[in-house]
């Protein structure tokens, strides 16, 4: 669906990604995990245009768009959350959800804001409140509807549990999960959560000082020795 090859990136002439390989197959949740500072939230910035390229390649179902624009992916169906300033904190939920489908005719906006709300109740009752008062678990299910009245068929996301209660953060899972398996979107995600993301998961990549330490399914990820030892903080990852 996505894939980069030999992919370097950065903030002007500070390089943060070392020729990434990195490929998203549609229908799959992949999940980036890594140490703080590792790149995680540059690559998905990267992949949707927010940063300098220097050199490698970006396909979306084959295509080259590697210099293609962030408001284009939007267009070619790709959509990108990251933590914060996912919504428009000034417009209610209603204008949220129907800002995301403005191009589409109202019959139409209609059914899809009606499946939007289905897969995320919680924010039915708070149509009318502006998306900046919501709490950040709320948030997070806005942003994720607004891809649904998209059809977006790709959705970054990034570390979408980060500051939620453990019980939320678990219905933000099987939201993602829901995604996938009801509405086939495909994911590609970056969290903090990084055990229980894999979990989830079909395929894990681990990335460290911006290159991609190791790669997999992701239940070989889980049970990797590197990986264990990482996240136990055992003994340190070279
Ligand atoms: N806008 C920016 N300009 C310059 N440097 C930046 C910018 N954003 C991030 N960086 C730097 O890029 C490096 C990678 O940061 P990034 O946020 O991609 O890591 P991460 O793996 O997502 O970390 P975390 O888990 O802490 O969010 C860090 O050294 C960070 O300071």
């Amino acid at each position: 669906m996505i894939e980069t090859k030999k992919l370097s990136a950065g903030y002007g002439k500070l390089q943060i990604l070392f020729e990434v390989d990195v490929g998203v197959r549609k229908g799959e949740i992949t999940t980036i995990v890594g140490p703080n500072g590792s790149g995680k939230s540059t690559f998905l910035k990267t992949l949707f245009g927010l940063t300098t390229i220097y050199s490698g390649k970006i396909y979306y179902k084959g295509e080259d768009i590697t210099n293609v624009p962030p408001y284009q992916k939007t267009c070619l169906g790709i959509a990108y959350l990251p933590q914060t300033n996912n919504v428009f904190a000034n417009l209610t939920v209603e204008e949220n959800l129907k800002m995301a489908g403005y191009t589409v005719p109202d019959e139409e906006l209609k059914d899809r804001v009606d499946l939007a709300l289905s897969v995320f109740p919680e924010i039915q009752g708070l149509l009318k409140r502006k998306a900046g008062t919501l709490s950040g678990g709320q948030r997070q299910f806005l942003a994720m509807a607004t891809a649904l009245v998209r059809k977006s068929e790709l959705l970054m996301l990034d570390e979408p549990t980060a500051q939620l209660s453990p019980k939320l953060a678990e219905t933000i899972f099987n939201k993602i999960v829901e995604l996938r398996d009801d509405y086939g979107l495909t994911i590609l995600l970056v969290e903090q959560n990084a055990k229980r993301a894999l979990e989830i998961s079909d395929r894990g990549y681990m990335l460290i000082s911006g290159r991609v330490a190791f790669e997999g399914k992701a239940r070989d990820l889980l049970e990797h020795e590197k990986f264990q030892s990482y996240f136990l903080g055992l003994v340190e990852v070279e």
